[in-house]
């Protein structure tokens, strides 16, 4: 599988792969960039079906997302590297961390769904709507979801949400209708940094809080006044905590 990606940073230090939420590509990462890159070999990608990445019929699984991001370690001659990710792509680092813990160092997982797959019916009807109707029908309430109403410059999200390919997000919402990551949870030995909002109704704080518990020694920062896209509207808070766990 293809993944589109950008690099930042010097070829020589230690790799950190950024994963975007569903819907959005690593055009998302843009207030990371400057500040990761000073110290890592950044590398934002695309997950399949996103942005510029190949965009194959789905259903998709957690599995063709995660071994995608292996692959694209491989191509980056990397053995290992950190991983930071948010909603979707937190729930590939979740997969990643519990099926690969050989290929990284440490992982930041924002807002991410550990059990999307214990109601499923909602990302079944949302990839139906999509493959019917295109990302445009979807964009008004995600972008609600994603930002708190007093953040407002939410224009370049929204452009990423509609140009992403209808079937790339439709076969991603399959992913995480059959995606569950808790049972494996305790067997992760990576260092984990988890991050939720206060204001997060798409991963609510209450699905994530538990998690610091059954991930041996995760820490948990819960960030206040945001919402689910947390990483783009509280940079100024996100970045220093990215910072201090990488380093
Ligand atoms: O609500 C959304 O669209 C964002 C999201 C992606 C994965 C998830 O659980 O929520």
């Amino acid at each position: 599988m293809r993944l589109n990606y950008v690099q930042t940073g010097p070829a020589e230090a230690p790799v950190v792969l950024l994963g975007s939420s569903l819907g959005a590509d690593h055009r998302m990462w843009a207030p990371q960039l400057d500040v990761l890159s000073k110290r890592f070999r950044v590398v934002a990608f695309d997950h399949r079906g996103h942005g510029e990445s190949e965009a194959p019929d789905g259903p998709y699984t957690i599995e063709d997302l995660g071994g995608d991001v292996l692959e694209l370690l491989d191509t980056l001659g990397a053995e290992q590297a950190s991983y930071v990710g948010i909603s979707l792509g937190g729930a590939v680092g979740l997969w990643l961390a519990e099926n690969a813990p050989e290929r990284f160092h440490r992982f930041a997982l924002i807002c991410p769904p550990s059990n999307p797959a214990e109601t499923p019916q909602p990302w079944i009807d949302r990839a139906a709507q999509v493959r019917a109707e295109g990302t445009k029908a979807i964009a008004d309430a995600t972008l609600g979801r994603w930002f708190r109403p007093e953040f407002t410059e939410t224009a370049p999200v929204r452009e990423m949400l509609l140009a992403c390919p209808t079937e790339g997000y439709a076969a991603c919402c399959e992913a995480l209708s059959t995606t569950n990551l808790v049972p494996a949870l305790g067997a992760i030995t990576a260092p984990v940094l988890l991050i939720t909002a206060d204001s997060d109704t798409s991963v609510p704080p209450e699905t994530v809080v538990p998690l610091a518990a059954q991930i041996p020694g995760a820490h948990l920062e819960i960030i206040e006044n945001a919402a689910h896209l947390v990483t783009y509207s509280h940079p100024d808070v996100i970045n220093p905590l990215l910072l201090a766990h990488l380093a």
